[in-house]
């Protein structure tokens, strides 16, 4: 890599910033607006410590829980409900009307307690993600008046600015289900209220929420773009290289590594561009780039088993793709018609951004 620019001063994007408080919409309609004046406009800072009290203070947190809203998922499927325009939304619940949706399936109220906190709004109102799985699924969707919607599936219903919250949650829930036990001594671990950690009690061991860097990058030479696909994404859909980093390597050498291993190519340079927390299959930060390579160096060259297809793209079939919402395959435009990921993932923005700049040209 010749040149290789790395952003030190990122512009801060308030969109990612602040996507945690883009519940406030709903807390309006359930809380009504006695609860809009109860504190009028609270810093970043102080949000920031309050979520910190919370996850350090098991009583704070429990209180917090009472006075706060959640979310509900089944098996790791949030709830969403359609609204009368035919657009979906993150119904939102407090203690009581969960407690009360338990008490009618026969469970038991202390479930409620495996609520783990995921933020709060400008005002500190605490926000919480519980999984409801114990309970029957059609039973539970009557009583809440949703449906329990595969989170991939959800990615293409809900507003973007509702998504971060969203996976945020699945993510701490599917972490707690799946850590359930020390991998030193094979006993419980134990979660604190917040669900922040879990603390196995026989070897002290504490654990914390694990996130994989993944990188991705979208590599252009110049006038196209480069983007594959695995045979497990959906029939038609292509995006750009990602890969987990290894074990030692820095983000710009795993980004060399992986266009080296799925293309043959060698990258020229690379830009950093973005991140994302990605919750699938489990939860990784998506550390987004644009890289180059020479106009002599294009020859892609796929090795191993796991991209079926890769190929360089024009600007034209991008626009042409990026205009497509929904797989191609419910479209008349037939099964094999080339889309990209949905707008909320990261590729999607980073084949954007490389539109956007390739029309500036
Ligand atoms: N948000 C977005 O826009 C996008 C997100 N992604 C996400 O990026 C992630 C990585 O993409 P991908 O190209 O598949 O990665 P890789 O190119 O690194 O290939 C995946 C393979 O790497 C191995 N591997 C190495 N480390 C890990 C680890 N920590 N966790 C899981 N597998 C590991 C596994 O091999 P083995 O099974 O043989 O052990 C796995 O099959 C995926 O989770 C994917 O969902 C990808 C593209 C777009
Ligand atoms: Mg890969």
């Amino acid at each position: 890599m010749t040149v290789f620019r790395w952003l030190c001063a990122l512009p801060v994007d308030r969109g990612e910033m602040f996507t945690v408080f883009t519940m406030r919409r709903m807390l309006g309609l359930h809380f009504g607006s006695h609860f809009l004046g109860a504190r009028s406009c609270s810093s970043y800072v102080s949000k920031m410590r309050y979520l910190m009290r919370l996850k350090e203070d098991d009583k704070a947190c429990q209180e917090a829980l009472h006075s706060g809203t959640i979310l509900l998922y089944h098996k790791l499927a949030p709830l969403l409900r359609k609204t009368e325009t035919g657009a979906y939304e993150l119904p939102v619940f407090q203690a009581p009307d969960v407690s009360g949706i338990l008490d009618k399936l026969g469970k038991d109220k202390e479930l409620l307690n495996n609520s783990v906190l995921i933020g709060c709004s400008d005002t500190h109102v605490a926000q919480f993600s519980l999984d409801v799985g114990a309970v029957e699924q059609a039973a539970a969707e009557g009583l809440c008046g949703g449906v329990f919607v595969d989170l991939r599936k959800a990615f293409f219903l809900l507003q973007n600015s509702d998504v971060p919250l969203v996976t945020q949650g699945q993510a701490l829930l599917r972490w707690h289900q799946t850590h359930g036990y020390c991998s030193a001594t094979g006993r419980p671990t134990h979660s604190n209220q917040a669900g922040s950690q879990r603390v196995c009690h026989s070897s002290g061991i504490i654990y914390y929420p694990q996130m994989a860097p993944v990188v991705i990058v979208l590599v252009s030479d110049g006038k196209r773009c480069l983007l594959a696909r695995q045979s497990t994404f959906p029939r038609g859909m292509y995006s750009a290289l990602s890969g987990f980093c290894d074990m030692g390597e820095t983000v710009q050498e795993t980004l060399r590594r992986e266009v080296a291993e799925e293309v043959g190519l060698e990258l020229d340079s690379v830009l950093y561009s973005r991140s994302q927390h990605w919750p699938l299959p489990q939860s990784s930060l998506m550390i987004g780039c644009h890289g180059t390579v020479t106009s002599g160096n294009t020859q892609i060259s796929l090795r191993g088993s796991e991209l079926e297809d890769a190929r360089w793209f024009t600007l034209h079939e991008i626009q042409e793709a990026l205009k497509r919402k929904i797989p191609a395959r419910d479209k008349k435009e037939g099964p094999s018609a080339f889309w990209v990921p949905p707008s909320y993932a990261i590729a999607n923005q980073l084949i954007q951004e490389w539109a956007g700049q390739q029309l500036k040209l």
